[in-house]
């Protein structure tokens, strides 16, 4: 975060749109005045009055079971110190968004105007009815762990301090790894703890309840070394205090093991580091900077194992790991509080896990070829899928064990797909593909470069690594946008067609023999190229970029037809379509032709339909397709039902592998029991539709749009299908986020076409992913 325009971009990240990182949305329905009376007065007094019967109601009514307080005073924030519960608050959201999407917990965000222990306890206390579970965060030493330890005692919801045994729990899992890979036994390492605050007196405890040597820990302060000697030595530190005959960070690294870091950036040197014994294991934990930069750190020792607690190095050690997982699992049993045994079982869960085969998503999500137990690798990345179910089914066992449980899970096979399931997210199949895409970026020609927002989309992809930008426009007039909206775009090729006179002659040409026996002439083949999409065209038909992306400032058919004239149609393709992918709260559903065929008769209804299915394959989800009408299997008759009916049936004649059925209403195809209730005999009773052909493009393009304004769905598209090569069409007015999706389709696209190319197109589907 050094660079100016990362500071902005931080900035903006919080401030753009509503302020702020996170929301409170209903649960119910609250359409009608029905729903109301149930919601609010009277319908409420019913559950009301079962929760005055029975306290335990609570959880049965009401939000209560999954609400965690995230709750700070603003003294201890991350590293920045005593900055006030207001400048904490960005902090708390934060840890309420992963609360959030890591375990799907929610969370309420309170920042108290108090640095009275008495006054914060009593406050905290007092808030037992409404959370199920109270994250203590960013509180500074010493006064955390009274805190914690009254609000322990008086409390009857899991009480954590997470910057105490969060830290604890993931560099306690790290640690006991990384002694194993440098062949160090846990309990002859010589460990320097920089920082004696709430993190190191608890991780230091951890460290030694697993078999770390008291007497083996030097821990140091603001004031040098914590000696016995210490006049006015702070009880606290005391238990730490060591008699040895060191007195600075520089004295007690000598020879030591391990360095733990949790104090304050910048504050061990590369002098220091060298002294360190053989095969070092140096956790520089401070936040947002650690104690030494990595890139120092692994110059200066050959043979460390480095972590820090920031996302962009390897080794992240950073109580993310932890928290969610954690409280899911607690919460889950309703355990009264979380123990020593639930962090013990928390600590082994994570260590284990580094030590068995990464799934494919976490590579991709990461970027890397290959993650396996090792110096880079001591712990599981945050972005593992595993984390929730390992760790919180090791909690919630834990808090079985030791009895402080008050419910039971039996099914711990049930228990682990539920927990699977929280991860599901709208924008899943999004991040994979995203993924997908920077593990082999493509190089992408933007014809309408000259626009802020495509700029803007740029830096995005460019700063993402999804893909290696071309610009095409006026050289000036893009810097001048580029300067305007301070974006950093320096080595970014840009292209003015204007300029390139050799390759518009090359182009025009080009075009000129394609279409001389469809009226154009040599002179408008050359006025064509003066066009940015007729170029960019030419320039992903000769393979001077993989991929066009364009259409935010011109209509969808002049920014087709250009593509469709100089690349044309995939060979057996007799036509192109669009499709997109809404991305719902039940998954992702396509829908097509949204785009290109106004009015398509039975035959093209069948070629938009095999189109279709060939490219939702594509994504490795098998496609379950329904084709919509107003009618159910022949209830009524008309154009609209008689022309579906009849594509069905030569659906079924000639294509017996599509799993197809219909004509159907939209209701039906969509529904779990519908068709099964009433229609048993349908090929998709079983299941519900996942990809909708309508009947036309205004059916096709009114669904879609009402989808997304009403039912909240991100809709990513018009994936364009059928072209020979990956032109793609944003709609105009996208916005950045929409034009970075496209690019992202584009650049798999264009991925999987050349996988298909090489492969012979062997049925492996283009986008080469493993989704559920
Ligand atoms: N990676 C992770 O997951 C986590 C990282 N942390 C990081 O750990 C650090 C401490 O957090 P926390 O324990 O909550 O905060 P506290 O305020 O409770 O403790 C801070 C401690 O750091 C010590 N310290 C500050 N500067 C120096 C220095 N130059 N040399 C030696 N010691 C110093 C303080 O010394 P003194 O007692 O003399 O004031 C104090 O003991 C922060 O940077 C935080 O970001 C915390 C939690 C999780
Ligand atoms: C990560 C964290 O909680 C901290 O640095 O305070
Ligand atoms: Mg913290």
């Amino acid at each position: 975060m050094d660079k100016l325009n990362r500071k902005k971009d931080a900035l903006d990240y919080h401030s753009q749109g509503r302020p702020g990182k996170i929301q409170v949305l209903p649960t119910k329905p609250t359409n009608s005045q029905r729903d109301l009376t149930l919601a609010y007065s009277p319908g409420v007094a019913e559950p009301c009055l079962k929760i005055a019967e029975n306290k335990e109601d609570v959880y049965k009514y009401t939000a209560k079971g999954n609400l965690v307080a995230v709750i700070s005073n603003g003294t201890a924030v991350l590293g920045l110190g005593d900055i006030g519960p207001e400048a904490g608050k960005p902090v708390m959201e934060g840890k309420g968004l992963l609360f959030k999407i890591f375990a799907d917990i929610d969370v309420f965000d309170l920042e108290l105007n108090t640095k009275n222990v008495d006054e914060f306890v009593t406050i905290v206390k007092a808030l037992e009815p409404t959370f199920g579970g109270v994250n203590l965060e960013d509180i500074k030493a010493p006064e955390c762990f009274e805190i914690e330890r009254r609000l322990k005692e008086e409390m009857n919801i899991p009480v954590m301090h997470d910057d105490q045994h969060g830290t604890a729990i993931i560099s306690a899992a790290a640690l006991l790894n990384a002694c194993e890979l440098q062949k160090k036994k846990l309990e002859k390492v010589k460990i320097v703890v920089n920082g004696a605050g709430a993190a190191a007196i608890s991780c230091s405890r951890l460290y030694v309840s697993l078999g770390a040597r008291k007497e083996n820990i030097v821990m140091i302060d603001r004031s040098g070394v914590i000696r016995k000697d210490r006049a006015k030595l702070d009880p606290l530190k005391a238990e730490f205090a060591t008699d040895r005959d060191v007195h600075t960070l520089e004295e007690a690294m000598n020879d030591a093991d391990v360095f733990i870091g949790l104090s304050a950036a910048d504050t061990l040197s590369p002098e220091a580091l060298k002294t360190m014994a053989k095969n070092p294991i140096v956790f520089a934990m401070a936040n947002p900077n650690p104690e030494i930069a990595y890139e120092l750190a692994v110059a200066t020792r050959k043979d460390i194992i480095m972590a820090t607690g920031r996302s962009d190095y390897p080794n992240q050690v950073n109580n993310v790991l932890g928290f969610p997982y954690i409280f899911r699992g607690a919460m889950d049993v309703r355990a009264t509080t979380i123990n020593e045994e639930m962090k013990v079982a928390a600590v082994k869960a994570i260590a284990d896990m580094a030590k068995k085969p990464v799934p494919e998503s976490v590579m991709l999500a990461y970027n890397l070829q290959n993650l396996r137990f090792g110096k880079d690798y001591i712990i599981p990345k945050p972005m593992d899928p595993r984390l929730i179910t390992s760790v919180s089914a090791a909690v919630a066992r834990a808090a079985m064990e030791s009895g402080v449980a008050r419910a039971a899970i039996t099914d711990w096979d049930a228990y682990a797909e539920e927990l699977g399931r929280r991860l599901g997210g709208e924008d899943a199949l999004l991040r994979t593909l995203s993924n997908q895409a920077k593990a082999n970026p493509k190089r992408v020609v933007f014809a309408e470069a000259d626009h802020h927002k495509i700029l803007k989309a740029v830096q995005i992809v460019k700063d993402e690594g999804i893909a290696i930008p071309v610009l095409l426009g006026n050289k000036k007039k893009i810097r001048d946008i580029i300067e305007e909206y301070s974006l950093e775009l320096n080595g970014v090729e840009i292209l003015d067609p204007e300029e390139e006179t050799e390759l518009q002659e090359k182009y025009a040409s080009f075009l000129y023999e394609k279409r001389q026996r469809k009226g154009v002439t040599l002179a408008i083949a050359r006025k064509l190229m003066r066009d940015r999409n007729y170029f960019g065209a030419c320039m992903v038909q000769f393979g001077m970029v993989d991929a066009l992306v364009s259409g935010l400032t011109k209509d969808y058919g002049t920014t087709v037809r250009p593509a469709l004239q100089v690349i044309g149609t995939e060979p057996d393709v007799d036509r192109v379509a669009g499709m997109y992918m809404m991305l719902t709260k039940k998954g992702p559903v396509f829908f097509g032709d949204t785009t290109v065929n106004k009015n398509p008769t039975v035959d093209e209804l069948v070629s938009i339909t095999t189109l279709i299915d060939h490219s939702v394959r594509k994504f490795n989800i098998n496609p379950r397709i329904a084709i919509l009408s107003y009618s159910n299997f022949g209830s009524t008759n008309g154009e609209v039902p008689e022309k579906t009916r009849e594509a069905v049936r030569i659906l079924h004649e000639q294509y017996p592998h599509i799993m197809v059925d219909g004509e159907m209403q939209a209701n039906f195809a969509i529904s779990k029991c519908l068709l099964k209730d009433n229609f048993p005999f349908s090929k998709l009773s079983g299941t519900p539709a996942n990809t909708l052909v309508f009947p036309n493009l205004e059916s096709g393009n009114i669904a879609y749009k009402l989808l997304q304004e009403l039912g909240e769905a991100e809709a990513v598209g018009p994936i364009l299908l059928g072209l020979n090569k990956p032109v793609h069409v944003v709609q105009i007015g996208s916005s950045v986020r929409e034009i970075v999706n496209m690019v992202t389709i584009a650049v798999v696209d264009v991925q999987t076409k050349q996988e298909e190319a090489e492969s012979n197109s062997e049925k492996k589907g283009i986008f080469g992913l493993v989704m559920k």
